[in-house]
């Protein structure tokens, strides 16, 4: 079976394990496996390395690290397996894979504290099973691999990682590139682990369907491939009025710029008419920057003003720039009875957080950054990032609405959903006004006819993705949120041939 896009817990990834085992009738085939594929990512990326060090733990990453090891002797490199000292010696399948280096003539030391040079290091220390903040000679082994200079390969997880979480609970391995054997983890996707986990890849190990039996996904990935499906094709006769119209409302006095941005964005992805009510002294630079929208100076969020433009739009895009001023809460009655598809972003959902709003309807989209989550939810910031995608689901159930739970590796939950994983964007995008360019995206698709939950997920990923090519023109430091607009538009045309 080839990659399919799904991400795993550690609990369906041993139910995995255990059904291939029965079906191939040895415990061993598996990690056989793992140490062929393992040697053929090292071949395939490290090509030159002659001196290899790798660092093995007392459990089956030990032994997927033994199998490597013995293949690269094979191959008449220099290997050096360094163990941990005062482990047990390894057991199981684990032993097996000992066994088979040992007689081939494989050298093992202890870890002394100090790792012999190399070319390339291979981290085979822990994997899925494990259970605690490494500490002493795990966590000195490990801090070792991190300042060795050479290039890391990590071997299904980088050691420290809770590959079912996403947390790093102590030190952890900061990895080149992370292979990963059977199926996706869902911790290696979000959260802190993409700060470990470097670049990655997937052998299945030749899994076959039915070792899937009982085996549920928890959450899909979605790479920048998926966009070229993702997005509504349009009629040769259509005209503005069928690819929606967005009102956006905030930008109170001090933040005038934020509700630009979503207006900008909406524009940029395709909303056929774009409208912004906010404080009156904004409507002249906004014009002046983008003519193409239609704004309405409020000095009162509400009333005939707001009534009308609510009546004529589709969808509301409200909060960038609110404030949670009587001006921003004036307008809590008039968006909740217009029942429009919402998109509530920042100070929105903080009057949402304080119940400032009434219960919102289900296609609602709430699109908080970690701090609004844990606002919502009455834990703090840390309670959110433990465990992410919990941490959306569990939002999503409250509200019974779809939540984006911004950060890096976004998360988008729905109730009844399976959630998504967006596998794209880049640090260069924490930046202020970034969050605002997506609540932008994220209602003109839903404008333009997606669900709440599709045009979530589109949206979050026309938005990272639009974040990874604009990061190529000037790198990281310094992306500022509108240099993305070029890039939504041409991303949100996958049909219109790529000019490079
Ligand atoms: N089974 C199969 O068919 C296949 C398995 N595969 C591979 O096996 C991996 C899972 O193997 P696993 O279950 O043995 O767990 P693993 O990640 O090696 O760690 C457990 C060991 O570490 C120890 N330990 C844990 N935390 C610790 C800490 N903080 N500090 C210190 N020690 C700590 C723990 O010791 P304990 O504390 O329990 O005494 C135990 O000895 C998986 O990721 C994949 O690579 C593939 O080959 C495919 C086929
Ligand atoms: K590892």
């Amino acid at each position: 079976m080839h990659e399919d896009g799904t991400l795993h817990s550690i609990d369906g990834l041993r139910r995995l394990e255990a059904n291939a085992a029965r079906r191939l009738g040895d415990d061993r085939a598996l990690m056989r496996r793992a140490g062929l594929a393992a040697w053929h990512a090292v071949l395939a990326h490290w090509p030159d390395a002659r001196r290899i060090v790798v660092a093995c733990g007392p459990g089956n990453n030990g032994g997927d690290g033994h199998e490597l090891a013995m293949h690269a002797l094979a191959c008449g490199r220099d290997v050096s397996v360094v163990g941990l000292p005062a482990t047990s010696p390894a057991g199981g399948t684990a032993a097996e894979a000992v066994r088979r280096y040992t007689e081939a003539g494989g050298r093992s030391q202890v870890f002394d504290g100090r790792l012999p040079h190399a070319d390339l290091v291979v981290d085979a220390l822990f994997g899925i099973g494990l259970h605690r903040a490494p500490e002493g000679d795990a966590a000195r082994l490990i801090e070792a691999i991190n300042s060795h200079g050479a290039p890391v390969l990590a071997l299904d997880v980088p050691s420290g990682v809770d590959a079912g979480t996403g947390t790093v609970p102590g030190i952890a391995v900061q990895a080149s590139h992370t292979l990963e054997f059977m199926r996706r983890k869902a911790g290696l996707w979000t959260g802190a682990a993409l700060n470990h986990r470097g670049t990655a890849s997937l052998d299945t190990l030749e899994l076959e369907t039915t070792d899937f039996d009982g085996v549920e996904a928890v959450a899909m990935r979605w790479t920048v491939d998926a966009l070229a499906h993702a997005l509504p094709a349009r009629r040769r006769d259509s005209h503005k009025g069928q690819h929606g119209r967005v009102l956006c409302i905030g930008g109170d006095h001090g933040h005038g710029g934020a509700i630009v941005m979503v207006a900008e964005a909406a524009l940029r992805v395709g909303a056929g008419l774009v409208e912004v009510a906010t404080r009156p002294a904004h409507v002249a630079p906004l014009l002046a920057r983008r003519p193409e929208a239609m704004a309405r100076g409020c000095d009162v969020l509400g009333g005939v003003t707001l009534e009308g433009s609510l009546a004529a739009c589709d969808v509301v895009a409200i909060g960038p720039g609110l404030s949670q001023s009587e001006w921003a809460r004036e307008a809590v009655p008039w968006v909740s009875r217009a029942g429009k598809p919402l998109v509530l972003d920042a100070d929105a959902l903080n009057l949402l957080a304080e119940s400032a709003w009434p219960v919102v309807p289900s296609d609602t989209i709430l699109t908080p950054h970690p701090g609004e989550a844990a606002r919502l939810l009455g834990v703090t910031t840390p309670d959110i990032q433990r465990d992410r995608l919990a941490s959306a689901r569990q939002l999503a159930e409250r509200h019974g609405c779809t939540v984006v739970l911004k950060g890096a590796g976004t998360v988008v939950a729905s109730p009844g959903r399976r959630p998504v994983v967006i596998a794209a964007g880049n640090p260069g995008m924490a930046v202020g006004g970034m969050g605002d360019v997506l609540t932008g995206t994220i209602a003109a698709l839903r404008a333009q006819g997606l669900d709440a939950f599709e045009a979530a997920c589109t949206g979050a990923l026309l938005h990272a993705a639009a974040g990874d090519r604009a990061v190529l023109e000037g790198g990281a430091r310094g992306l500022l949120p509108t240099d993305l607009s070029p890039w939504l538009r041409r991303l949100a045309n996958p049909d219109f041939p790529d000019p490079r």
